[in-house]
């Protein structure tokens, strides 16, 4: 039987494997996609030909909600909508609140869903449809700076059950999807971290580097079931975690097993009870199938399903049947199923290779063509300092004979991004270390940290830095320095298309480093528009103050 669902968030993460496992399960199944991109809706598209319409635009604009209902209805019916775009941005203490900007985050994260829920409930009553709106562990647990978000989605539980107490023909929920690895996270990773406390973040960049965020398509399979299958009365307009007890019960998707063995800590080290990090098992029994098409009878077959669950057993044969039922999901599931088995728990950390007292590390940062280079250049003349300048470091594995890592680095360096930090730690771990074994111990790190990951990795695993030498300097002053350097140095990034897309870079990857280190006291500014001996004094001065000579 023909299903339409309406989606937002459709491009990428949680949003595009909803797409993908939802239209991949039945060709009967058509889909309405919004989102911000249009190369990715098209892509959809262009997959799935008719059983899909798009709708580019922002979410927030009540224009672009009303054209996706329109084109929904072409379909002749809705008869799910998964409410999934949301952002995470600001990130800040509610003291730092910027109002402007917290609204902006409730105008996508909360008002749309009003506007999407007002302008679908009459026709998913219709249709006895469900309405699946994408919650967050936030919205129970309060985490330091992401104030605006929890409140975000509190807001969204509590609209969810507002929908149910007002109407009790309105089938609605919301869901926890787990710590997922999103674009999201990497966001949290490189870019809000440093105004989360140094332990939350490390705890994403362990759950990361260790392997513990979910697959998108596990949370996905979820939100698909309960789109197309519906869930029990006794959920309804309920807020529930993925992995919970009350999912297991009464749906098609049992990550709670795994979740037992794998019950990991939070960003803030209590333990979760939203189990993260879990293999997904999606339960179609074929007769389950059968029953779910019939939607008047949805509540009902939920819960006879659920006593059909608790009779069988969970067992490896059931669920490789159940996924070959599944038309997607045959792919995108069994990936998931073999690929992410549970990991033993990751080692015990060792802490840094040399302490601080022995080791003196200065970071020195700033925008491309500041003046780095030059000052630390000047330094190591005159203070005895061994100058690693991480760009340079990686030019030179760059064209190391035998290197695996050459091609990877000069595409970044042309685009002006940022290398993977195990390539740049593991060369200036090397650096370091060979120094130290020849007695050498005042380091300047040139141009490094320059992405949140890679300063948490490098205090932790190499040394704590001393302090941080920031350079500011106006973005013209740099872009004709560098132009002119240009002239002369053969580099790949001198150029103007390159070095556009490092200023970029700049902003958005490497500012939150300087925030990240300012906000522990330990970054000192300097203006380096002026003469390089100039600089070069204030730059001596500064050293002197925090007790190099
Ligand atoms: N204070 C200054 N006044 C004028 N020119 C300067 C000054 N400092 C550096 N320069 C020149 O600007 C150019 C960029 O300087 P430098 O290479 O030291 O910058 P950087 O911050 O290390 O750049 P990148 O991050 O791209 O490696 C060089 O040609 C250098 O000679
Ligand atoms: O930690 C780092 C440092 C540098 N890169 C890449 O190298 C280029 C050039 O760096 P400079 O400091 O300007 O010499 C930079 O644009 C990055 O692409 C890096 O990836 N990681």
């Amino acid at each position: 039987m023909t299903q339409t669902m309406i989606l937002t968030g459709a491009s990428r993460g949680i949003g595009a494997a909803v797409a993908e496992i939802y239209l991949a399960k039945s060709p009967s199944h058509n889909l309405v996609a919004i989102a911000r991109s249009e190369s990715a809706l098209n892509a959809l598209k262009e997959k799935y030909g008719d059983r899909v319409k798009t709708v580019a635009g922002d979410i927030t604009d009540e224009k672009i909600v009303s054209e996706a209902v329109e084109k929904a209805l072409e379909f002749g019916s809705i008869d799910s909508v998964v409410a999934n775009a949301g952002v995470l941005d600001p990130v800040d203490t509610v003291a730092k609140a910027d109002i402007a900007k917290w609204k902006n985050l409730f105008d996508i994260n909360f008002f749309s869903v009003v506007d999407l829920a007002t302008k679908t409930l009459p026709h998913l009553k219709k249709s006895n449809g469900r309405f699946v709106a994408v919650s967050s562990g936030a919205s129970t647990s309060s985490y330091y700076g992401w104030g605006a978000y929890g409140a975000s989605k509190s807001a969204l539980n509590h609209l969810i059950q507002t929908l149910v107490a007002e109407d009790k023909e309105v089938n609605a929920i919301s869901i926890a999807p787990g710590v997922v690895d999103t674009n999201m996270q990497e966001d949290i990773r490189n870019k809000f971290g440093a105004n989360m406390t140094p332990e939350s973040l490390q705890k994403f960049i362990d759950l990361h580097k260790n392997k513990g965020l979910l697959p998108a398509e596990v949370p996905a399979s979820l939100l698909v079931n309960l789109a197309v299958k519906g869930w029990g009365s006794d959920l309804n307009g309920g807020y529930y975690r993925i992995g919970q007890d009350a999912l297991k019960e009464t749906f098609f998707t049992d990550v709670h097993q795994i979740a037992q063995n794998r019950q990991s800590k939070g960003p803030r080290g209590q333990l979760l009870k939203a189990p993260i990090g879990l293999r997904a098992y999606s339960k179609f029994p074929s007769s389950d199938k059968k029953k779910s098409e019939d939607k008047s009878n949805q509540n009902s077959n939920d819960q006879k399903n659920s006593k059909e669950q608790k009779k069988s057993p969970f067992s490896k044969g059931y669920v490789l049947g159940a996924l070959g039922i599944l038309a997607v999901g045959s792919t995108v599931l069994a990936s998931v199923y073999t690929k992410h088995e549970p990991k033993s728990a990751p080692e015990p950390k060792k802490g840094p290779a040399f302490s601080d007292k022995d080791v003196s590390v200065v970071f020195v940062l700033g925008g491309p063509g500041s003046g780095k280079g030059t000052q630390c250049g000047k330094l190591v003349n005159e203070k005895g300092f061994v100058h690693l300048s991480a760009g340079d470091l990686l030019r030179a594995e760059q064209v190391r004979e035998g290197s695996s890592d050459g091609a990877l680095i000069a595409q970044c360096i042309k685009e002006g991004t940022i290398v993977p930090q195990e390539v740049t730690v593991r060369l200036l771990r090397n650096a370091v270390a060979d120094n130290v074994a020849k007695g050498k111990n005042k380091f300047l790190v040139d141009g490094f940290p320059r992405k949140m990951d890679q300063a948490l990795t490098f205090e932790d695993e190499i040394v704590k830095s001393a302090f941080t030498l920031f350079f500011e300097c106006p973005e013209q002053v740099m872009l004709d320095r560098l132009l002119e350097r240009g002239k002369t140095s053969g580099r790949a990034d001198d150029n103007i298309e390159s070095i556009k897309k490092r200023f970029r870079t700049f902003i958005e990857t490497s500012m939150p480093v300087v925030d990240y280190f300012d906000k522990q006291g330990k970054v000192v500014k300097l203006r380096c528009d002026e003469p390089v001996d100039t600089v070069g004094n204030r730059v001596k001065e500064a050293l002197v103050k925090r007790g190099i000579n």
